[in-house]
């Protein structure tokens, strides 16, 4: 359904030229879920609003590559045409519910200008999938609920608004980028629950965009893994978890806390910053930081390769080096780390 081709968003700072996604591509098909995770300042935002065409446009800009929505480059539409596909085809929703919606009005007032932006129906009908709309997304009494203006709900009733409202043009593809981030855990549970819920009701295609691994392991049927700009890992949530093959996705899982962590163990952190997109290291990007990194990472970038049926890394070290490496720093003391 979407198929993204070596796509490059640089944006044009007052610092230089950012390369904020960096010869990206990936697909996905019809009622697929992909996590796309990495650290902060990765691009998964920038990417997401790429796929959108929502990122401001200076500075923003697309030297090359392609956005291929049912076949066709979303890059080469015009304002008007992505504003149709927008909301109807493709819709996103926000970390923070209160930025998509308007503190002046009643919900209700903008669920039904929602539906009826995407239908030429009258308003009685409209309300009528408003309420409907509003119990998809467990909202009890949603009779109330379209009475209320956002700031008299909790977050996550917000961030359900926000659900139904992206839901009411019943888009094939939804972007969420870190859904539930500003919500507490029981929330956010509550929140994952049924955007998995919409999936299977909807058919809807999900990219979701966090930095949490645990809500991709929940979520995803494939996880994309990005560093500075670009996808360093990509696979199954089994083969990312389980058959992890490159160092910064194995970082990545060594940092996440752990129940079993006793008080004398210690968290691991990934050493140093992610590099400067501006005028990134020569070679492989993870390479200052990778504690496994050769001469050759130095100097030689590597591409994403097939390992798997489903599984890709793009990493200079062989699969046994990489076993190798891990095993040699598992025997090291906490202070030779
Ligand atoms: N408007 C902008 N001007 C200059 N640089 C920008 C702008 N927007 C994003 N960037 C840079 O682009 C890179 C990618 O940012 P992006 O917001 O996509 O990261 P992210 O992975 O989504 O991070 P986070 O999880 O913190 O949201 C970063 O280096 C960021 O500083």
């Amino acid at each position: 359904m979407l198929e993204v081709n070596h796509l490059k968003a640089y944006i044009d700072s007052s610092n230089g030229l950012v390369k904020a996604v960096d010869d990206v591509s990936f697909s996905i098909k019809r009622g697929e879920t992909i996590g796309i995770v990495g650290e902060s300042g990765s691009g998964k935002s920038v990417l997401a609003q790429s796929l959108m065409q929502l990122n401001p446009s200076p500075p923003v800009f697309y030297p090359q590559g392609e956005i291929l929505f049912e076949g066709k480059d979303l890059l080469k539409k015009s304002t008007k045409e992505l504003c149709a596909l927008r909301g109807n085809e493709l819709a996103m929703i926000f970390q923070d519910p209160l930025s998509s919606l308007n503190p002046i009005f009643k919900v209700g007032r903008q669920l039904i200008e929602a539906i009826q932006s995407h239908k030429k129906i009258a308003h009685k009908q409209a309300e009528a999938q408003a309420l409907q709309l509003l119990r998809d997304v467990g909202i009890h009494q949603p009779q109330q609920c379209m009475k209320s203006y956002p700031h008299e709900l909790s977050g996550g009733m917000r961030q359900r608004i926000v659900i139904a409202m992206a839901l009411s043009g019943e888009p094939k593809l939804l972007i969420a980028d870190e859904p539930t981030t500003a919500l507490d855990v029981t929330i956010q549970a509550q929140i994952l629950g049924l955007l998995k819920q919409i999936q299977l009701k909807y058919k809807t295609a999900i990219i979701i965009i966090t930095h949490d691994l645990g809500i991709v392991a929940k979520l995803a049927d494939r996880i994309l893994v990005m560093y500075s700009g670009k996808i360093v890992e990509e696979g199954t949530a089994e083969d990312i978890f389980y058959q992890t093959a490159m160092p910064y996705t194995w970082s990545l899982l060594r940092a996440i806390p752990s129940l079993k962590l006793t008080r004398h163990d210690r968290l691991m952190s990934i050493p140093g910053q992610p590099p400067n997109l501006v005028s990134p290291p020569a070679g492989c990007n993870f390479s200052p930081r990778c504690p496994f990194a050769t001469p050759q990472c130095m100097e030689t970038e590597p591409e994403l390769t097939a390992v798997g049926a489903h599984h890709k890394k793009a990493c200079l070290l062989t699969a046994q080096a990489f076993e190798e490496s891990k095993h040699r720093f598992e025997q090291k003391q906490p202070e030779e780390v």
